[in-house]
């Protein structure tokens, strides 16, 4: 890809986006600018994946084709107003921020503004990320292919209607945490079993990928997978019923809507500050 990707923030996010961008080869490091206010990141980032590292945001905007604001949502309204008379002509701006909508960032550019507003995840450092994007009515065709692409290099992605982001904040968003904290409770029982920590985390993190695997590749029900490892009178139907007993998959509904709903609270506030 010959565009100039360019990124404002270097944190958790960005740094993950960054990676794996040029991990994927999609483009060359050089076309790859970045700004932000943590130095320590930034610098971390040059060093390691040789992409341009800008000083200042606004001359970062001037030089880039398309520009990802990764910073925190309550950040946006204060870089918006540093860069929006700097982006080149044609630029397509890509929000990562939850919380706030293609209106709202519109109104803070103030002008039309090429937008996709995307929701990744982290595990787009290892090339893994799920990714939705929602472009506004500016957006060509031939601009959402290229947004596409970069997503794609370091994951899976999907146009959805903006309607179904929050929905997309809950199942591939924000769940990485929920699924950490899973292969660390699975690890920890191993541990309690005799399993030495780090090889625990192996074993854990492993049977989720290969589960998970199994759901994308044989497109089988996850229901009908769950019933295949269960045994009759064994192992497996015992922890199910103990699952169930605790209340397991009615707490995964209610935590994926409690953050569901803190994505439209944050929406509705219309400034991306989740206080
Ligand atoms: N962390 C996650 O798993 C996900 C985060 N997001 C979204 O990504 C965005 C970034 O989140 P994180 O990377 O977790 O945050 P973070 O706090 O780790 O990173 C923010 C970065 O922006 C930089 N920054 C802050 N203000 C700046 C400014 N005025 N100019 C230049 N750089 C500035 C910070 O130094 C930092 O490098 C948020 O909008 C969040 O909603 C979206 C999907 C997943
Ligand atoms: O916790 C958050 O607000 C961000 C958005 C999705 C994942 N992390």
């Amino acid at each position: 890809m010959d565009k100039i990707i360019g990124f404002i923030g270097s944190g958790n996010m960005g740094s993950a986006m960054v990676g794996g961008i040029v991990k994927a080869d999609l483009t060359k490091p050089e076309n790859v600018f970045v700004a932000s206010r943590n130095k320590n990141t930034l610098a971390h980032l040059k060093e390691e994946y040789k992409i341009n590292a800008v000083k200042d945001n606004k001359s970062l905007a001037g030089c880039v084709d398309i520009l990802i604001l990764a910073v925190k949502p309550n950040g946006y309204k204060e870089v918006i107003e540093e860069i929006k008379n700097d982006c080149k002509e044609n630029c397509v701006i890509v929000s990562i921020a939850a919380g706030i909508s293609i209106e709202a960032i519109e109104e803070m550019f103030d002008k039309p503004i090429h937008l996709i507003r995307t929701m990744p995840n982290t595990p787009a450092f290892v090339g893994e990320a799920m990714s939705a994007l929602c472009p506004n009515s500016l957006v060509t065709e031939k601009e959402i292919e290229e947004v596409k692409l970069i997503f794609n290099s370091f994951g899976r992605c999907e146009v959805v209607s903006e309607s179904l982001i929050d929905a997309v904040i809950g199942v591939s968003g924000s769940s990485p945490a929920y699924v950490y904290m899973f292969i660390e409770a699975l690890a920890d029982a191993a541990v309690m079993g005799g399993m030495k920590r780090e090889q625990a985390y192996q074993f854990a993190a492993q049977a989720v990928y290969g589960s998970a695997k199994m759901v994308l590749e044989t497109g089988i029900h996850p229901g009908i997978l769950k019933d295949n490892v269960c045994s009759p009178a064994g192992t497996t139907i015992e922890a199910v019923r103990e699952l169930e007993r605790q209340g397991f998959r009615s707490a995964i509904i209610e935590a994926s809507k409690a953050c569901m709903d803190k994505s439209k609270e944050m929406t509705k506030k219309g400034k991306g500050d989740g206080k």
